[in-house]
């Protein structure tokens, strides 16, 4: 159940990449819940059919644009082709990213390139792209998310420094861009959010249940606690809020007998 007032978000328009699966998914159900409606977007087209026909079978409240945020042509696409049959673009999610598993010692250059492609640059087109089409004369909110970085995170090297990244150019955006009427936030969930997508991504249910040990909590986090705290920030509740990185982690960076290497 929501705990946002609709009234807030009523005919708001929102992209979300990878918002047709786990987290994104999530979200895209939140925002379609509180009147918004959700453009979103990623690699897979049976993926984002699949999602509509599921959340929206019969409005076009929802609509999926095939997009890999590593193409520049392919996002300057999908924020205009938004814009002309939406007219606007209020919030901007960017979720669509991940990684695989590596010692640095063997991750080659083209796999760095990869997931620093996917994660940071994929992130910074989308933002350069959607302020220069929308928000830079109109406003706007972003929220990013990335994974919590801040304690490192072994065998995912390449994905931590690029998320460190995001991190920090959303800082500097937020300054940039604030007199424009934009904020954006990062939202950094702490490893072990539970979603069937996710967890095929890592060999299965098994190794996100091997987390639970080092969670406060003693159990996963849902892709609906990510959702919540993106939509807070989204809405005209955080309207001073604005650089800040807001972890969903159940405590887990406090808890120092969290081994990450597992
Ligand atoms: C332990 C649990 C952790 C829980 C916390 C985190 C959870 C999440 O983040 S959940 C999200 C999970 N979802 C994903 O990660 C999906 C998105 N990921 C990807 O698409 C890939 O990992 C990608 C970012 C690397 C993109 O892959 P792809 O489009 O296939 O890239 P390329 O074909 O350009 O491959 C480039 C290069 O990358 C290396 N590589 C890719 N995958 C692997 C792998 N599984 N193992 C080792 N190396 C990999 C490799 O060098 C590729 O080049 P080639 O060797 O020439 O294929
Ligand atoms: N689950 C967890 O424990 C945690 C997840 N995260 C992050 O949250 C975000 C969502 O992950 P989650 O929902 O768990 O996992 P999913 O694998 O379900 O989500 C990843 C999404 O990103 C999309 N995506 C990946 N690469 C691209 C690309 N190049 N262009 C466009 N879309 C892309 C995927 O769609 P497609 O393959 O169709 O392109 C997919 O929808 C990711 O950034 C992830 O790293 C952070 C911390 C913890």
């Amino acid at each position: 159940m929501s705990v946002f007032r609709p009234l807030l978000f009523k005919n708001k328009v929102a992209l979300v990449t990878g918002g047709a699966t786990g987290i994104g998914k999530a979200i895209t159900e939140e925002l379609l819940s509180l009147g918004c409606k959700v453009v979103i977007a990623s690699r897979k087209e049976e993926r984002l059919k699949a999602t509509v026909q599921e959340l929206c079978p019969n409005s076009n409240r929802l609509r999926g644009k095939v997009c890999n945020i590593r193409k520049e042509d392919q996002i300057n696409t999908l924020i205009s082709s938004t814009l002309s049959e939406l007219g606007k673009i209020d919030y901007l999610v960017n979720n669509g990213g991940g990684q695989y598993l590596s010692p640095v010692a063997d991750i080659r250059l083209k796999g760095w390139d990869a997931v620093v492609e996917t994660n940071l640059t994929g992130t910074f087109l989308m933002c350069k792209e959607v302020y220069g089409q929308w928000m830079r004369e109109n406003g706007g909110v972003i929220v990013n998310i990335i994974l919590d970085t801040s304690r490192g995170i072994p065998m995912m090297a390449h994905s931590a420094a690029a998320r460190a990244g995001v991190d920090n150019l959303t800082k500097s955006l937020a300054v940039e861009w604030a007199a424009n009427g934009v904020r954006l936030n990062t939202v950094a969930p702490g490893g072990f959010i539970y979603s069937p997508t996710a967890a095929a991504n890592y060999g299965g249910r098994d190794v996100f249940e091997k987390a639970r040990v080092g969670i406060p909590a003693k159990r996963l986090g849902t892709t609906q606690e990510v959702a919540s705290a993106v939509c807070f920030l989204l809405s005209p509740g955080a309207s001073f809020i604005s650089g800040e990185t807001l972890k969903v982690d159940g405590g887990a960076n406090f808890f120092p007998s969290l081994d990450r290497s597992r």
